[in-house]
């Protein structure tokens, strides 16, 4: 699903983010991509969803080489992953079923299968009866999951979270993971940027570790 071949990335001409980077993750395989602050954990994810290009090197995604995407074609491209953030980015003006649908509008479809399918989601991550709420009225955990619910509404073939529990407290970071691992157990092929350490080696999933923008580690899964 994912393959990196001697990839590198630098900013402004200088500064090397990621280095000699190649590894393969295939369909349905769950990853956990660490390493300390700034060792190039973003900058790999971002590169997944070409956000970035890379400087050096080849990345192949869902059978895209992503160099030879054409601008037109990257919208397709990015509604086969989904992504999931630390702040979640919600729109706090707007119910969370409006924030789940905003994607699906965006895309143009028919609003009920839109609406079919952001109760689809939020069911899946158990927030069903929330649908009218704003997401102020829901707690750190609960808006998280809006965001899972919002990353998965286009059913990705590709789940991509960075620091999806950086804000919760260890119970609520290990039911957002149990949530990972369910959207894993139906395909989902997923890969999770986290400073977790102790929650991540619990989970005993294929670990990628990132030092200085080098893989120094790939364990798998045990
Ligand atoms: N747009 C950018 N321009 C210049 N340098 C950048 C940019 N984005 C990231 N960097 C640098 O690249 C390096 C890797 O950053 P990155 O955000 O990928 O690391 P990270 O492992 O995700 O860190 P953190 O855990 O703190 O988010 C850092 O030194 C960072 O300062």
């Amino acid at each position: 699903m994912i393959a990196f071949e001697h990839v590198g990335k630098r900013y402004g001409g200088r500064f090397e983010a990621l280095a000699h980077l190649s590894f393969r993750v295939a369909r349905g395989e769950m990853v956990f991509l660490t390493g300390h602050s700034g060792a190039g954990k973003s900058s790999l994810l971002r590169l997944v969803m070409r956000l970035e290009r890379p400087t050096r090197g080849r990345i192949v995604v869902a059978g895209h080489d992503i160099a030879t995407l054409h601008s037109s074609q990257v919208p397709f491209y990015r509604r086969q992953i989904g992504v999931v953030f630390q702040d979640h980015q919600l729109l706090f003006d707007r119910s969370i079923f409006h924030n789940i649908a905003l994607p699906l509008e965006i895309q143009g479809m028919e609003p009920r299968e839109s609406a079919r399918r952001v109760r689809a989601a939020l069911d899946k991550v158990g927030l069903l009866h929330r649908e009218k709420a704003l997401p102020i009225e829901l707690s750190g955990g609960e808006q998280q999951r809006v965001g899972i619910a919002r990353a998965v509404v286009n059913k990705p073939a590709l789940l991509l979270a960075d620091e999806p529990t950086g804000n919760l407290d260890p119970q609520l970071s290990a039911d957002i993971m149990a949530l990972f691992e369910d959207f894993n157990r139906i395909g989902t092929t997923v890969m999770i940027a986290s400073h977790d350490l102790a929650l991540i080696a619990r989970l005993r999933h294929r670990i990628l570790r990132l030092r200085d923008g080098r893989l120094v580690g790939d364990e798998g899964a045990r």
